[in-house]
């Protein structure tokens, strides 16, 4: 089944053409990466599937249902959630009450309900020590881990990941790693926009490239990494 699918989709910023005609579909389970040289389109690309941003033209279906008008909290309660490139927490809430507002916003679900799943959601990314420190005093990766607790306390069937790899160490990187993983391997779509290579083709199955606003290439990452056109383009390898 697919779960996303976008049709000939479009957006400018004044003169500026930021999403340039892009189509793709992602089955549901999959975990695709975006990659793309700085500027390239890809965080506007996420804003236009969440619904922080309306395209100009074209048109998006999520669960095979139009949502290219649909509001972001709609989209986000229907299950599209994501993480930002920035993470930008209540930083005088405790990390579980950052949980909360996310688990409860738009939900009409108890209390109780949320508090139970926010809890395992802090187990799963690994913040549980961390549950009562205020979110303002957290080292990077756990911002980053927050960022994905939070989108994963919204329940998404969609996951958005927008550089969550970014400024980490190996280390660090490995362990966030792991975690999106298992969340991968729990059923949830990824769609991860990272420039750590590495890090993303250690867990999607699928590379989409974007250049100038423009899909480049889509398809099987080592095929994609040995293309010409993304050596070229990407890389910067004159070939
Ligand atoms: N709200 C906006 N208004 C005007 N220009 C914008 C807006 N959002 C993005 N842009 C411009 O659109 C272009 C694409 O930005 P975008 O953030 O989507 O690129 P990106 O591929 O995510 O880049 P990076 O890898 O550096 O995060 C950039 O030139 C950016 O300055």
């Amino acid at each position: 089944m697919t779960i996303l699918a976008l049709k000939n989709v479009s957006k400018s910023f004044g003169a500026l053409k930021v999403t340039d005609n892009v189509s793709f579909e992602v089955p549901e389970g999959m975990a695709l990466g975006i990659i793309g040289p700085n500027g390239a389109g890809k965080s506007t690309l996420f804003n236009l599937i969440t619904g922080n941003i309306g395209a100009d033209s074209g048109s998006i279906e999520f669960l095979g249902r139009d949502v290219t008008r649909t509001p972001a909290r709609q989209r986000c309660v229907s299950g599209v959630g994501r993480s930002f490139q920035i993470p930008q927490p209540f930083s005088k809430l405790t990390v579980y009450e950052n949980l909360l507002v996310a688990g409860t916003f738009g939900r009409d679900k108890s209390e109780a309900e949320v508090a139970h799943t926010c809890a395992i959601i802090l187990e799963r990314t690994e913040l549980i020590s961390k549950a009562n420190a205020p979110a303002g005093g957290l080292s990077l990766l756990e911002r980053k881990r927050l960022e994905l607790a939070r989108a994963m306390a919204t329940h998404p069937r969609l996951l958005l990941l927008d550089e969550i790899a970014g400024g980490l160490t190996d280390a660090e990187c490995q362990s966030l790693i792991e975690t999106i993983k298992a969340i991968h391997a729990e059923g949830v779509t990824i769609i991860w926009i990272e420039h750590v290579l590495h890090a993303l083709n250690s867990v999607v199955e699928r590379l989409l490239v974007l250049d100038f606003g423009k899909v480049i290439g889509v398809g099987d990452p080592a095929a994609i990494m040995e293309s010409k056109e993304v050596k070229e383009i990407y890389l910067g390898i004159e070939i």
